[in-house]
């Protein structure tokens, strides 16, 4: 059931999930299965039902700026991006991220999550035990166009009967064709990959997306909402929690089962107990912002801000990883492109009616059919400056063609008609973190990616920009792609593009690896391999901050599989 207020809380819950987002609500989920557990979700946001623009997948860029469901977060002024601080909001509402990203569903590699396992020193998070999970949350939806997916996935890898519901387009774009005949023209820059997400992520493949029957998937619509009525699972919404308080005794473990919130910034706090877990998952930014809170990670920090310390957890916020991202633009000599939903109101209006009316069409689809993900030359790699992937199966680079202006630091121009290719640098080297600004639990934190800052991440970048001007040059893209839109078209040199990069590239919004798993006596590690908080009694987290390595992929894919064999590890705890 939703609860309405905190007074129709029980005091005390099994196990107390924070934050209603991506992974939490996957843990929420599977716990309550058992009926003599009590689960509580407590969320910071409010439903995400009745919300329209929520659901249509071609407009998910949207969502992203309004406020009233999303952190209205951004970064410090980034060091490797010309000072510029860029926006950087996660979802706020149940669903978390997952309500309002842009649907990519991409698992990262078979050579990621066998990082993962090595580092952790637990061959659980191996892609050979991992891909059970996925196949678990999944259920594979046929496209509304009802086409054939035959040679656009490999079945073998998905799952078809879970609740999250994944899909490919729903409706055909004119450089479809010409983007498959590019893996025909130059297959060994370009190879076809039947499908990206079966353990190798390596060349041009179909988009996958978590939409089903037109509209999107969420944690909330696939975990949440069909499960509502268990007598055993609520549901708090805009209920912020503001920390976990120690019951333990002086010189006894930390027991961190008390859990702290409020429903306005001076509100009333309440409080609730866990009888087994609190299981963090308030994302790669909150969650590391709430253990801060609690007087968990560096001393010396802590007290500068007047937080009694708890546990000395000095890398809790540190090791920040996401993905950078900078969208270049050609022109292009068509008038078909979808440049017509932002120029023409009758035609954006026609789109969106036969979405409202069929839930097909382009509004039913993301923004691109087909992308690529691309290793660099390894030219680049050196004893000085090592490759950073994982190996061979994962992506230095993603370039994702768009057939229409696409940016997120330069305006979409009037007039024009354009192709697109959003490039992503998936394996990077750099890192950032996240520290407390206040000791105020409604004030955010300071948050900086440290994109850029090791220089290999910018030679990869550039390479990216390289291999899709090259791709322009292969026959299925002549007299259709024309010059390059704006600073691209007068870089010339690496040092221009160089350049061009730091002053307009932004983010994927990935954040992840606040706070990593790892060995038990890997000291940057604050949680041990089953996600347990290192020198507490009963806190775990569950999120996105878990990765001690980024996956080379766009990450929901990997969190919500990440949170169905976190909610098995708690299961077989207890
Ligand atoms: C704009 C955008 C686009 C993206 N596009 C894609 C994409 O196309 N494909 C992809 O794979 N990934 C994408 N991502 C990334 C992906 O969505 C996230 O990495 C993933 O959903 C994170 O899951 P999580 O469980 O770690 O956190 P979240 O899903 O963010 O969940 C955290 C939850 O905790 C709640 N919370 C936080 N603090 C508190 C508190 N103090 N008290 C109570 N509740 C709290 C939040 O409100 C939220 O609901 C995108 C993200 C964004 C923001």
């Amino acid at each position: 059931r939703f609860v309405n207020s905190p007074s129709e809380l029980k005091p005390e819950y099994d196990f107390i999930v924070v934050g209603g987002g991506t992974a939490g609500n996957v843990v929420a989920a599977r716990l309550s299965e058992i009926s003599k557990y009590s689960v509580l979700v407590i969320e910071a946001g409010g439903s995400d039902e009745g919300n329209v623009a929520l659901e249509i997948p071609y407009a998910a860029p949207n969502a992203m700026s309004n406020t009233s469901i999303i952190w209205d977060y951004s970064t410090v002024p980034q060091a490797g991006l010309s000072q510029r601080s860029i926006a950087y909001p996660r979802g706020r509402v149940l669903g978390g991220s997952s309500a309002i990203n842009f649907l990519a569903y991409t698992r990262g590699s078979r050579d990621d999550f066998d990082r993962m396992a090595s580092y952790t020193g637990d061959n659980g998070w191996s892609w050979n035990n991992m891909l059970p999970y996925f196949k678990k949350s999944e259920g594979f939806t046929r496209p509304v166009d009802g086409h054939s997916t035959s040679g656009q996935i490999d079945s073998n890898a998905h799952g078809f009967n879970g609740p999250l519901k994944t899909t490919v387009y729903a409706c055909p774009a004119p450089i479809d064709p010409m983007l498959i005949s590019t893996t025909k023209a130059s297959p060994s820059q370009f190879p076809f990959n039947v499908d990206y997400n079966s353990g190798n992520t390596i060349g041009m493949g179909y988009i996958q997306s978590t939409a089903g029957n037109g509209v999107r998937s969420s944690s909330a619509t696939a975990f949440i909402h069909p499960n509502i009525n268990r007598p055993n699972l609520d549901v708090i919404l805009n209920t912020h929690v503001t920390k976990l308080i120690n019951v333990a005794g002086f010189f006894k473990t930390p027991d961190l089962r008390k859990v702290e919130f409020a429903q306005s910034r001076g509100g009333q706090r309440y409080t609730v107990r866990a009888k087994k877990e609190v299981i963090l998952s308030a994302g790669a930014i909150n969650t590391p912002q709430i253990l801060h809170l609690s007087g968990v990670g560096s001393p010396l920090s802590l007290l500068k801000l007047k937080i009694v310390p708890t546990i000395i957890s000095p890398f809790v916020g540190q090791d920040l990883q996401d993905h950078v991202l900078l969208g270049s633009q050609w022109y292009v000599n068509s008038t078909d492109t979808l440049d017509v939903i932002t120029t023409n109101e009758t035609a954006a209006n026609n789109i969106l009616t036969q979405w409202v009316t069929s839930k097909t069409g382009r509004y039913a689809n993301v923004s691109g059919n087909i992308f690529a993900w691309l290793r660099a030359s390894a030219s680049l790699f050196s004893f000085f400056t090592p490759d950073p992937s994982a190996g061979p199966t994962s992506a230095h680079f993603e370039l994702y063609p768009v057939n229409q202006f696409a940016s997120y630091a330069v305006p979409a121009p009037t007039t024009g008609n354009f192709i697109s290719v959003v490039k992503g640098v998936m394996s990077p080297a750099s890192r950032g973190s996240v520290t407390l600004n206040s000791n105020d639990p409604f004030e955010p934190p300071l948050i900086d990616t440290g994109f850029l800052t090791n220089p290999i991440d910018i030679q990869i970048m550039i390479e990216a920009i390289k291999t899709a001007k090259e791709m322009f040059t292969l026959s299925p893209w002549k007299g259709y792609t024309l010059q390059p839109y704006g600073e691209l078209g007068s870089a010339k040199t690496d040092s221009d593009l160089m350049k061009y990069i730091r002053s307009q590239a932004t983010t994927f919004y990935h954040p992840s690896s606040t706070v990593k798993a790892g060995r038990s006596y890997d000291i940057t590690a604050p949680l041990d391999s089953e996600l347990n908080l290192k020198g507490a009694v009963g806190v775990r987290v569950v999120d996105a901050s878990i990765f001690p390595y980024i996956p080379a992929a766009h990450i929901q894919a990997a969190v919500f599989a990440i949170a169905e064999r976190g909610a098995d590890l708690i299961k077989q705890t207890w």
